[in-house]
C-alpha cells in the first residue's frame, strides 16, 4: 500500500512520544527530525516538511495542553493537526446535474477514474455521459468506450476528430439528458505548452463545473511542481488520488495536494471500478498512523476536547435517538472491520443491554455480512436521504435498489433495523449506568472496550 514506509515511521513515532515519561525542548528536536525524515523518505516536498516541523516547534513551545490533557497526547495531537492540515478537510463533491473535466499527467489513471466517478454517480441515482476528448493517445476512445459498457454510461466520442473542444461540444448536445457530463482529456505532461494551451482551450470554452486533477500517489515529488502548472492554467476544483494500492512513496501526492490546495475528493485503490472510495482525510490520517478504530473515534472526542455539556449534548443525540442514517453509516463504517466487530460483541455484556445477548461467532459473521450489504445500500443513498431517511418512499427505495444493485427487500430491512436501532438506544438512556459510564469515557477519551464488562 502507498505510504507504508510512512505510516511505519509515523507509528514509531507516535510511540516514541507516548513512551517518553516527559517532553522537553530536546525531545520535540527529535521528533520532529524523526517526522522530517519520515516525511522526506516518503518523497514529501521539501519545502511542505520544513514549515510543517517549524510549526509543530512553535506551537508545543507556545502552547500549553488543555486540562486534562497530558504533555504527550497534546504534541500527538498537534501533529496530528498538522499533518492533516495537509490534507485538508473532508469535502464532497454534490450530487447534482454538472459538467466535471479531468485533467492529470499520462498514465495517471484519468481514463480508468472517468469510469469510476461514473459508477459512482450512477450508483446515487444520477445519470451520467462520458465523453472522449482523449485525441492524443491511441485507444482512448476505445478504453473510454468500453468503460461506459462496463459502468452503464452513455458515451459519447469521434474517432477522428482531432479537434477536442469540437468533440465536447457536440457531446455536450448529444449527451443532453445525462445529468452529469464527465469529459476524459489528453493525458499530458504538463511542461509541453502545446498540451497545456489545449486545456486552457477546453476550460474556457467549456467552462466545465468542476476541474478534477487525477494524480498517481506512487509517483514522487516531482509532481508538486508540475500540479502548480496545471493549476495556474486551468485552476483545479478537486483532486483525485489513484493507484493508493500501488507501492510508492506517495509523498508527491500529498505535495501535489498541498501545492494546489484544493480538496480530495475520491481515491483509487485499484483497477477495477469498484476501487474507489470517498476520501475523509480524518479516516486516513488515522489508517496511516496506525490507529484503530476505537482509538480514531476516541482521538477525534478527545481532539475536541470535550467539555462536560458538549459531552452530555452528543451523548444525548445519540440516546435520544435523533441519530440519523449517516451517522449509523459513520459507526457502522468504523465498526465493519474485519474482527474489530468480534472484538466488541465478544467483550460488551449484551445479556445486560435491553434485547441483547452474548453471539456466537456464526452469528457474528452474519451481523459482519450484514453490515457489508448495507453500507452497499448506504452508498447508493443521496446526502439528503442519508441525513433525513423519513424521506426515503417507496419510489427512493427502488432507485436505491438499481444503484446498489441489492433487492428492494434489503434496503427496507436496513431501513427496519435503523427504526429499532432509535429505539434501542431510547432504551438504553434509561439505563443510567452506561449513560454514565459513556459519558465520562467520551470526555477523558480513554473508551476502552474492557470499560464495557463494567456495566451493571
Ligand atoms: N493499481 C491501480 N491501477 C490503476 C488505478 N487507476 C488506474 N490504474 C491503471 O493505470 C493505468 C493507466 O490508467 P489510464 O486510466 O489508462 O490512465 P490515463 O491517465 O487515462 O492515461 P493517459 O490518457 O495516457 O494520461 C491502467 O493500467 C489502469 O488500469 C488504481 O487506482 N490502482
Amino acid at each position: 500500500m502507498v505510504l507504508e514506509n510512512l505510516s511505519s515511521s509515523l507509528k514509531d513515532v507516535f510511540k516514541k512520544i507516548s513512551g517518553s515519561s516527559y517532553i522537553d525542548k530536546e525531545t520535540i528536536k527529535e521528533v520532529s527530525k524523526d517526522i522530517q525524515r519520515a516525511l522526506l523518505k516518503a518523497d514529501v516536498n521539501v519545502k511542505l516538511v520544513i514549515s510543517l516541523t517549524n510549526r509543530l516547534q512553535e506551537r508545543a513551545a507556545t502552547e500549553k495542553p488543555p486540562a486534562g490533557m497530558s504533555e504527550q497526547d497534546f504534541i500527538l495531537k498537534i501533529i496530528y493537526e498538522e499533518l492533516l492540515s495537509i490534507l485538508g478537510e473532508e469535502s464532497r463533491i454534490e450530487l447534482k446535474p454538472q459538467t466535471i473535466m479531468l485533467v492529470g499527467l499520462y498514465g495517471n489513471g484519468k481514463t480508468t477514474t472517468a469510469g469510476k466517478l461514473a459508477r459512482f454517480f450512477i450508483k446515487k441515482g444520477l445519470s451520467v455521459g462520458l465523453i472522449a476528448a482523449d485525441v492524443h493517445r491511441p485507444g482512448a476512445y476505445e478504453q473510454l468506450e468500453q468503460i461506459s459498457k462496463q459502468v452503464n454510461s452513455l458515451f459519447y466520442g469521434e474517432k477522428n476528430e482531432k479537434d477536442p473542444v469540437k468533440i465536447i461540444k457536440n457531446g455536450l448536445d448529444r449527451l443532453g439528458d445525462a445529468k452529469v457530463k464527465i469529459i476524459d482529456t489528453s493525458g499530458r505532461d504538463s511542461l509541453d505548452d502545446e498540451l497545456i494551451d489545449e486545456i486552457k482551450r477546453i476550460k474556457n470554452e467549456i467552462k466545465p463545473d468542476e476541474v478534477l486533477y487525477v494524480v498517481d500517489a506512487t509517483l514522487g515529488q516531482q509532481v508538486g511542481p508540475q500540479a502548480k502548472v496545471l493549476n495556474d492554467a486551468v485552476s483545479i476544483s478537486g483532486v483525485i488520488i489513484t493507484k493508493m494500492d500501488g507501492t510508492g512513496k506517495g509523498g508527491g501526492a500529498l505535495s501535489a495536494v498541498a501545492e494546489i490546495k484544493s480538496p480530495v475528493y475520491f481515491i483509487g485503490t485499484g483497477e477495477h471500478m469498484e476501487d474507489f472510495e470517498v476520501f475523509n482525510p480524518r479516516k486516513f490520517l488515522s489508517r496511516l498512523l496506525g490507529m484503530g478504530d476505537i482509538d480514531a473515534l476516541m482521538e477525534a472526542v478527545k481532539e475536541t476536547n470535550i467539555t462536560e455539556e458538549e459531552a452530555e449534548k452528543s451523548l444525548d443525540k445519540l440516546m435520544s435517538g435523533k441519530f440519523n442514517l449517516k451517522d449509523m453509516y459513520d459507526v457502522w463504517e468504523k465498526f465493519s472491520k474485519p474482527g474489530l466487530l468480534k472484538k466488541i460483541f465478544n467483550s460488551m455484556p449484551l445479556s445486560r443491554i435491553p434485547g441483547g445477548d452474548k453471539l456466537n461467532d456464526s452469528e457474528i459473521d452474519r451481523a459482519n455480512e450484514k453490515l457489508n450489504i448495507y453500507r452497499v445500500i448506504l452508498d447508493s443513498m443521496t446526502y439528503s436521504e442519508l441525513e433525513n431517511p423519513d424521506i426515503i418512499n417507496a419510489k427512493r427505495i427502488k432507485r436505491i435498489s438499481i444503484g446498489s444493485g441489492k433487492d428492494e427487500r434489503e434496503v427496507r430491512a436496513l431501513l427496519k433495523e435503523y427504526n429499532a436501532m432509535k429505539n434501542n438506544m431510547k432504551m438504553i438512556k434509561s439505563n443510567r449506568n452506561f449513560k454514565k459510564l459513556l459519558k465520562s469515557q467520551m470526555k477523558s477519551g480513554n473508551f476502552g472496550l474492557e470499560d464495557l464488562e463494567n456495566i451493571k
